[in-house]
């Protein structure tokens, strides 16, 4: 059991280490206490690769003799750093992204040890439940995708890992973590890549077979363009895989992309949930469709002004969400790159005005829309609503 005042890697769990994992089941006494918004948290929308450590990339980055811009932290915090401005795009924050996540590529002990330090991180923030997403391609150490989405692929990489090995480190890491963070559940989604048709079909069968360990959904992410075009149809095979071998779908729209790509995602690849989703705002027809479905859209309130997707902060389409009582919740996307934490985002919607009431409303609408089983499901549920109180 770990109170307060543990860091999570002093929590004596050894013991515990062949138990069954139950982690809801701890939790009333167990998760860390953050302070503000100290209570359980749900996150949907986070990348895996997005959450590094600074001080680990450095620190990689040197031991695999793998180039960055700097190796200064604070000078690497400002590369980091885009703020909303005329500049800021998608393309561009991918590129940057693309940096740090060539740190971890081909690399097994990289790739565990990311794994395991995001989930302290988010057990620290108090998030019971988290769906960590990847794609097991960019990882290995042969990535076949366009050299200018990762300027940093270094040929020489000493190890060499499979997509296979990809999903077997994260796994393992996973596993690992259930002993030494017994407060945070994890799952899986694997994410297809928009510009890399020529993949997805691979990632699709890797998600099928890694589903006894943890892979719950399929995810298309990169530079969004969903429509029903030749080039697009692997992900639509892909998507159609996934669904027949009983994972779940989400995908990326709305964010780069119109409002018709949030409604095309949902008809090409039967997307149960939108990842961002915030250009539905713009065509009432479509925010319509998504109110009624209940599509849950996982918004990233800092992602959103960091790749440009909004730019006017005083405008935000979560506050119009949050009015019109849209199934949406809160996620950091890419902690790593945005320095953030989940409180971060937790504040900034707190300063548009959303009350701590819908935040918590956010969390159970994520619980709700998770891709856990049922069962699981409804044990995260009635978790959250025993802790939250009444929300009248
Ligand atoms: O906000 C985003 N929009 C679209 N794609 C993203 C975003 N953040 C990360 N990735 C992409 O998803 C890959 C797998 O995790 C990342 O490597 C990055 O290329």
């Amino acid at each position: 059991m770990v109170d307060g005042s543990d860091s999570p890697s002093n929590s004596n769990n050894s013991s515990n280490r062949e138990s069954h994992y139950e982690p809801f089941e701890h939790v009333a006494a167990t998760f860390y206490q953050t302070g503000l918004y100290n209570f359980p948290k749900v996150e949907l929308h986070c990348h895996l690769d997005g959450c590094f450590r600074l001080s680990s990339v450095i620190k990689l980055a040197k031991k695999r003799s793998i180039e960055l811009p700097t190796y200064d932290i604070v000078k690497l915090r400002n590369y980091c750093c885009l703020d909303a401005d005329e500049d800021s795009s998608l393309a561009l924050f991918l590129k940057k992204m693309a940096v740090f996540v060539s740190v971890y590529q081909g690399s097994r002990e990289a790739i565990r040890e990311l794994t395991l330090e995001a989930l302290e991180d988010k057990a620290k923030q108090g998030i019971v439940y988290i769906e960590l997403r990847f794609c097991p391609q960019l990882l290995a150490s042969a990535p076949e995708h366009p050299k200018d989405m990762n300027p940093c692929i270094a040929e020489e990489h000493p190890d060499q890992l499979t997509p296979s090995e990809v999903m077997d480190t994260v796994t393992e890491a996973i596993e690992e973590a259930k002993t030494l963070f017994p407060v945070i559940k994890a799952r899986l989604i694997l994410c297809c890549i928009a510009p890399m048709p020529e993949i997805s079909e691979d990632v699709a069968r890797l998600a099928v077979k890694y589903k006894s360990k943890g892979v719950v959904g399929i995810d298309i992410a990169g530079e969004e363009d969903i429509e029903d075009t030749p080039a697009f149809r692997p992900h639509i095979r892909a998507f159609q895989y996934a669904k027949e071998n009983g994972l779940h779908r989400t995908a990326h729209a709305g964010e780069a992309g119109s409002a018709s790509s949030v409604i095309e995602a949902k008809r090409l690849l039967s997307a149960e949930r939108i990842g961002h989703g915030y250009h539905i705002s713009r065509d009432p027809d479509v925010y319509k469709k998504i109110k009624t479905d209940q599509t849950h859209l996982e918004c990233c309130p800092i992602s959103s002004y960091r790749t440009g997707a909004v730019r006017v902060k005083e405008q935000h389409p979560i506050i119009q969400f949050a009015r019109d009582k849209i199934n949406c919740s809160l996620s950091t996307d890419d902690p790593g790159v945005m320095l953030t934490t989940l409180l971060d985002d937790y504040k900034l919607v707190a300063d548009f005005g959303v009350s701590e009431k819908t935040i918590k409303i956010m969390n159970l609408n994520a619980a709700q829309s998770s891709f856990l089983p049922e069962d699981e499901k409804k044990e995260l549920v009635s978790m959250l609503k025993q802790h939250y109180g009444p929300l009248n």
